[in-house]
Formats: structure tokens, C-alpha cells, sequence
């Protein structure tokens, strides 16, 4: 469905790339009646069609067939063959079993997994500073609560005898203490520095390290581990995020306001009015109105930021998050429909957007530190004139040390107020970090078990490969229709099953069933005597081997990609190579430059002619290989679909596993790469059950049996030949292979 966003340009030009690969025949026609065909959508415009479907070709007006990467026929179509006639369509059409126009319902995994998860919110500050020592390990939370808690009680130590020399009038204990006094803070002086430094070395390299890692480890494990289905849903970014500002903001910022929380806050507090107390306790009756101004003031900045933040995360963050899908999902398509200025001006319109917000989020959190400021100026002052005010008309003597040291508590006790009402800088957002970290990594579903200790099976299950399905149903979501459902049917060992069907049939919902990518709504699937469903999902993964439409190739040695874990010789794999035929594609050696490195400390230093010949160095660096060291670009995409399905295919091979599923695995080759694989499956896979999903009937022709599926049923289920005798399904889908095969020989 989403090729057909192009038609929406109303280009004049349309480039399809092998549009028609993966769609039944009934999809098929629909397209090229209503789109490509002279009356079709874009019938008058200049349509380009890269396909290997040879039935396609009379309609076109010109054929242009590459080999080796050079064009080597061009021929002009009859004019009068220029439309698929209406007779191959219909046969093709047939095939469906239905005159009805009934279009399945396919609904968008977006639409379908639209609704986000959940956070569970963290209830109050108490429990996300339990939630916290609770992830990050008592220990390390222990080690550093206590450096902060000695720090800061020397400190309020140090400040106290401070105050009492300020406030003491009697000079021969003065003396005395003043003696004391300058030999405590020699030493907490000394040390002090070397704490906080050791404090910062804990801190950093004992938690803020070793949670990091414990919390990217569980994102990863998280991902591995959810259904197929959830992780569909997931937008890109959101995963991104939980990597990013999650992590840092739990792993940096937490610790740091934990402390302050804690220690700098509520040990303070209590330390700061204990001092109150006991040298001008009428401060005390300033808590009261500062608390109150506080309060106010906290409840302003509580209802205006999270209402800026909503709106961030409405307007900001949820389009940035598309884009940024875009931008990872889809960049030469951005390209290919010359999207990009139209990406980019949105995108700077989101950004600008931002900006403004966020300078509004600043200007209300600089107006809190704005108001600190002025009441501290308040404080001060207000102290002054009533000493003066006391020493002028009431005549009590005020001496200047009494006076520094009642502002100094007045202003102390002030902050402390400020830093209990604000909660020592433990942001909602940073509970919120918390509370969504939690909620992924503790409330989203996981897969089954990989392994069940006491149901595993022997380590040559499966040794014979036989298959049964029995009343088998699977729904990608409770509030979903069923895909696949009351299936019943038996593959015997080693047979060649052939499995077709229309576009949505539930063809790849088989290959997820069997991989238990889903589970089952009800029924079962039983391979060898043993319920898939009562092993883990190692035991059963393991032990078949799938390729898929689109092969995964990664960046490394071609060896690496056939033997991930080198559990094999050398002699193993190149006798999959050669038996694969892709021995010739490994003599090529494949150069790809080398990263890179910049070296700040020498580029200062160098000389230009240095640089440069450096810089030239730099760019012999390839990494060449061949044979089994050749080497595969990101995606594989220093080899041809093709070629990446061969090296597939000598995966399979290689790992020998009793059951081979090929999920529409030639649906993007050429006639020839398909035969290749095709003799490879009858020669080397003929000790194993093979199950081929496809489009292309030649593909499954000589499969000792054909699984016909329609709306997630077997419609029908026998040999070629037997289904070729009844008037059926695979019969009329047959002809009209047939038919259009015909009509391509007419044109030649
Ligand atoms: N991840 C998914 N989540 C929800 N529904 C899905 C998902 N994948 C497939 N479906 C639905 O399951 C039905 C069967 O899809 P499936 O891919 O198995 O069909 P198919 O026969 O393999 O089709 P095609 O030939 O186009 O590959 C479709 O209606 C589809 O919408």
C-alpha cells in the first residue's frame, strides 16, 4: 500500500522498482488495470518498470533487458500488444477463487499499535529516590550518601564555630576559640578538595558507569525480548530516547540531585535551623512568611512548566520523532521523490518552533532564580534596618560580626525553605525519565521463555521433519481479526511444500507461527511429536532456518555473515560457497576506506605539507578481502538482491537444520537466480522438510505438494498434479501464468 504514496506527486515521470515482486496475481491486475494500463492513474505519463516478471512485457512500448550491467536488447512492442489484455488479467484474477471485490482489510501497524504505552508514574519523590538506590545498588548509593553527609557536616560544623567566634564578645575565650576555630578549617580545608574529588570519582566511575551499562544492557534485552508485534509499533525515536536522554538523565542527573536532595537539602535544613535555634531563634519567625512566598512560588512554576512541556511533547516531540523515522526508515525515498527541501523546511519550522519554547521554559525557570535574588536582597536589608532600628531607639548594642552572622542564617534559612518546597531540584521530568525507564523495562510484555529447563528437547530434534498443524489460530492483537485460522493440515518428513496464496492470504503469519514470533490464539503447531509452544524459544528457533524476502546481510567478512558464531571449518563453508555458486562473487575484493581518525593533539602540530601527506596515507587504507574475508558492506549493499539471497541460501546450508521455511525468498531475483536456488534446495535440501512461500508458480512447481491459502484457511492442499486436474484455486492460477506467458512470446 505505501508504493502507492507516489501517485500522489503527480509526476510526470514514475520509476517502479519492482513493484509487482510481492503482490497475487488479483493485486496484481488491480494495479495494472488501475494504475500502470493506458487509462489507468498514470497511464498517460512516462512509466519506467523494472520487474522480472517476463508477463509484464506487453505492456510496455519499449523492453530494455540489462546483463552484466549493460543494456543488451531494446525492442519496441506492437503497438497493438501495448495493453495486458483484459482475457490474462481475468485468468490472473481467477485465481482468487472470488468475483467479489472484497479488499482484505489491512490495517497499519501505526494504526493498529497507534495508542502509546502507558507510563506507570512514579507516585511522589520518596518512592522514585527508593526506585532509584533500588536500580543503582544500595551499596554505591550508601558510599556516596555517606562522603556527602560527612562533607556537609563539616562544613556546618566549620560554620558554626564561625558564628559563635562572630557573636562572642568575651576576649579571652575568644582566644580560645579563635585557636580552634583556625585549626579545624586548616584541616577541612585540606581535605575538603581531595573528599569532593573522591566523591566525583565514586560517583562517576561506580554509579554513573555501571548504571549506564546495567540500563542500555536492559533496553537492549528489551528489544530483543518483546513481541514482534509491540516492537513493530514502537516508533524509532522512542526506542532513541530511552537510550539517550533516559539514560543520561537517570545515570547523570539523578545521582547528582539525589545528593543534593538528601544531603545538601534536608541535612541542611535540619542543621541550618538547629543553628536558628540556638543563636536567634526570633529568626524563626521569618519561616513562616518565607514559606508562604516559597509555596506560592513553587506552585507557579509547577503549573506553568508541565503545561509548556505538553505542549512540547505535542507539537514538538511527537512530529520530531516522525521525522526522525523518516529520516532513518526512508532517506532515499526523501531523495528519490525530491522531498528533501520540503523535510528540511519542516523540519526547521519544528525546530524554530522548539527554540521559542524553550525559551519560554527558560524565562520561567530564570524567573524563579530571579525571585531568590530579590528576596535574598529583602532578607538582607530587612535584617539591617531592624538592627538599626534596635540600636537607634530601642539602645541595644548590635556589633557587626552578630549582624553578618544573623543575615548569613537569615539568607541559609531562606535557601533551606526554598530547597525543601522545591524538592532539591528533583524535577518532574526527571521522575518522569524514571517512571517511563520502569515502565519499559518492567511493564512491556516479553516473549516466552528462551529455554523451559524441564520440556527440552534432544539435540537432534527434530530428526525426521514432519510438521502438523492442528486447528491452528493466530491474532496479531486481542482486538484483532484472526490471520490464521482453524488451520489444519500435515507436512510429512522431507516433502517440498510449495505454499501460495493471494496478498494477505497469511502466508508469512505461517512462518511467524512457526518461529513463535506470535503466539497462538489457540491450537498447535507439532513438529516431531513435540508441541512447539512446551519448548523454549531457543530450543525451537535454533533448530529451523528461514530466509526471508529480504535478506540480512551485516557489515563484516562474508565468513562472519555465514558463520556468526565460527562453529565451522573453513573446508564447511567453502563447500557451502561452491555448492551455492558464489564462489566467483568472493574474488572480487571489495574497498571500502577506512574511517577517519582525527588526532587533535598532532594536527596542531603538523605542517601543511605533513597533513597532506598523512591525509594521502589515510586514503590508501581500504579494507580489501577475498574468499572468505571478503568483505560485506553496511546492509549488504555491495551485493545484489540476488547475491545476498544466494549468501543466504549457503547460510542455510551451512547450519543444516531439518526445516527450511523460504518466505517469497526469490520474490526480487531473476528467473535464473531463482533456478539456481531452487536446484540447490533439491540437491542439498532433500533430507529436509522445505516449506517455499511464493508468488512465481514456477518457483513451486515441482514441490511434492501446493498449500493453497486464502484468508488464513487451506483452501486447497494436494499435488500439482492432482490440483491441476481439479478445477480449482491453483488450477486457474496455473492458466493464467500460462496465458500471460503466451502473450509475452506473442510480442517477441
Ligand atoms: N505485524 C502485523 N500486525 C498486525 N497484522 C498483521 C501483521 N502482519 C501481517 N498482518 C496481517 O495479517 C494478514 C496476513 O498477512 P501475511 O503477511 O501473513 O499475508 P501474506 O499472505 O504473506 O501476504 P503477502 O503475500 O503480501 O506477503 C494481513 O491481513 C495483515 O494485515
Amino acid at each position: 500500500m505505501l508504493k502507492f504514496r507516489a501517485l500522489y506527486l503527480r509526476a510526470d515521470i514514475y520509476v517502479l522498482d519492482d513493484l509487482l515482486s510481492a503482490v497475487d496475481p488479483h493485486v496484481e491486475r488491480h494495479i495494472v488495470e488501475r494504475v500502470l494500463a493506458a487509462d489507468g492513474i498514470i497511464g498517460q505519463k512516462t512509466r519506467i518498470l523494472v520487474t522480472h516478471a517476463e508477463h509484464l512485457v506487453p505492456l510496455s512500448d519499449t523492453v530494455i533487458t540489462f546483463v552484466d550491467g549493460k543494456m543488451s536488447v531494446v525492442r519496441q512492442t506492437p503497438l497493438a500488444l501495448r495493453t495486458v489484455s483484459s482475457a490474462t488479467l481475468d485468468s490472473k484474477e481467477s485465481m482468487s477463487g472470488s468475483d467479489s471485490d472484497t479488499v482484505n482489510q489491512e490495517p497499519g501497524v501505526a494504526d493498529m499499535y497507534a495508542k502509546p504505552l502507558e507510563y506507570r508514574k512514579i507516585a511522589g519523590i520518596l518512592s522514585a529516590i527508593w526506585r532509584f538506590i533500588q536500580l543503582s545498588g544500595y551499596g554505591t548509593v550508601a558510599i556516596i550518601l555517606g562522603i556527602q553527609i560527612a562533607q556537609t557536616s563539616a562544613l556546618h560544623y566549620m560554620q558554626s564555630l564561625q558564628i559563635s567566634l562572630m557573636t562572642d564578645s568575651d576576649p579571652a575565650t575568644m582566644v580560645q576559640s579563635l585557636k580552634y576555630y583556625l585549626l579545624v578549617n586548616t584541616f577541612v580545608t585540606i581535605t575538603h578538595r581531595q573528599i569532593y574529588r573522591l566523591e566525583e570519582w565514586i560517583r562517576r566511575n561506580l554509579l554513573t558507569t555501571r548504571l549506564e551499562y546495567k540500563m542500555r544492557k536492559q533496553i537492549r534485552q528489551l528489544v530483543l525480548s518483546m513481541p514482534l508485534p509491540l516492537l513493530e509499533s514502537l516508533p524509532y525515536s522512542t526506542m532513541s530516547d530511552l537510550h539517550n536522554q533516559c539514560v543520561s538523565s537517570i545515570s547523570q542527573s539523578f545521582p547528582m540531585v539525589l545528593c543534593a536532595f538528601m544531603v545538601g537539602n534536608n541535612l541542611s535544613a535540619v542543621s541550618t535551623i538547629a543553628q536558628v535555634i540556638k543563636t536567634s531563634p526570633s529568626l524563626l519567625v521569618m519561616c513562616v512568611p518565607l514559606a508562604a512566598l516559597n509555596y506560592a512560588i513553587e506552585r507557579w512554576h509547577k503549573d506553568t512548566l508541565p503545561k509548556l512541556y505538553d505542549v512540547r511533547r505535542e507539537a514538538i516531540d511527537r512530529p520530531q520523532e516522525r521525522f526522525n523515522d523518516v529520516l532513518e526508515c526512508n532517506r532515499p525515498l526523501l531523495r528519490i521523490h525530491d522531498m528533501t527541501d520540503i523535510y528540511l523546511d519542516r523540519l526547521c519550522q519544528l525546530k524554530s518552533m522548539g527554540l521559542s519554547l524553550e525559551l519560554s521554559e527558560d524565562a520561567v525557570r530564570e524567573s524563579r532564580s530571579l525571585m531568590t535574588t530579590l528576596f535574598t536582597e529583602v532578607i538582607e536589608t530587612a535584617i539591617l534596618v531592624l538592627k538599626l532600628y534596635l540600636r537607634l531607639f530601642v539602645s541595644i548594642p548590635v556589633s557587626p560580626g552578630e549582624l553578618d552572622a544573623e543575615t548569613d542564617l537569615a539568607i541559609g534559612l531562606y535557601h533551606r525553605i526554598s530547597g525543601l518546597l522545591s524538592q532539591g531540584g528533583i524535577s518532574d521530568d526527571c521522575i518522569g525519565q524514571l517512571s517511563r525507564y520502569i515502565s519499559h523495562t518492567e511493564d512491556t510484555p516479553r516473549e516466552q521463555p528462551r529455554v523451559v529447563a524441564d520440556s527440552r528437547p534432544l539435540p537432534t530434534w527434530p530428526e525426521t521433519g514432519d510438521i502438523e498443524f492442528r486447528q491452528y489460530r493466530l491474532r496479531y492483537r486481542p482486538d484483532l481479526d484472526p490471520v490464521l485460522n482453524e488451520l489444519s493440515f500435515v507436512v510429512r518428513s522431507k516433502e517440498k511444500i510449495g505454499i501460495v496464496g493471494r496478498t494477505g492470504a497469511g502466508k508469512s503469519s505461517l512462518t511467524y507461527a512457526l518461529m513463535r514470533l506470535v503466539e497462538a490464539d489457540s491450537g498447535s503447531i507439532i513438529i516431531d511429536g513435540i508441541g512447539i509452544s512446551t519448548i523454549g524459544l531457543h530450543d525451537l528457533r535454533s533448530r529451523i532456518s528461514i530466509i526471508p524476502q529480504d535478506p540480512s546481510l551485516f557489515e563484516g567478512t562474508i565468513r562472519d555473515n555465514l558463520d556468526p558464531t565460527h562453529q565451522y571449518t573453513d573446508d564447511e563453508v567453502w563447500a557451502a560457497i561452491n555448492a551455492c555458486q558464489i564462489a566467483d562473487l568472493l574474488d572480487i575484493p571489495t574497498k571500502v576506506r577506512k574511517p577517519k581518525i582525527k588526532n587533535p593533539d598532532k594536527s596542531d602540530t603538523m605542517s601543511k605539507e605533513e597533513s597532506k601527506q598523512s591525509s594521502k596515507i589515510r586514503k590508501r587504507h581500504w579494507i580489501e578481502g577475498t574468499g572468505l574475508d571478503k568483505w560485506v558492506k553496511r546492509k549488504g549493499s555491495n551485493f545484489s538482491v540476488g547475491q545476498q539471497q544466494l549468501v543466504s541460501l549457503c547460510r542455510a546450508l551451512l547450519w543444516r537444520r531439518k526445516i527450511l521455511v523460504l518466505d517469497e525468498a526469490t520474490a526480487n531475483v531473476d528467473t535464473k537466480t531463482d533456478q539456481v536456488m531452487q536446484s540447490v534446495i533439491r540437491q542439498e535440501f532433500k533430507d529436509c522438510t522445505v516449506l517455499t512461500i511464493a508468488h512465481r508458480i514456477n518457483t513451486i512447481m515441482d514441490s511434492d505438494r501446493v498449500l493453497v491459502m486464502d484468508q488464513g484457511k487451506v483452501a486447497e492442499f494436494d499435488t500439482p498434479a492432482n490440483l491441476l486436474a481439479r478445477d480449482g484455486h491453483f488450477k486457474r492460477l496455473v492458466e493464467s501464468m500460462n496465458l500471460s506467458k503466451k502473450q509475452g512470446q506473442t510480442t517477441e
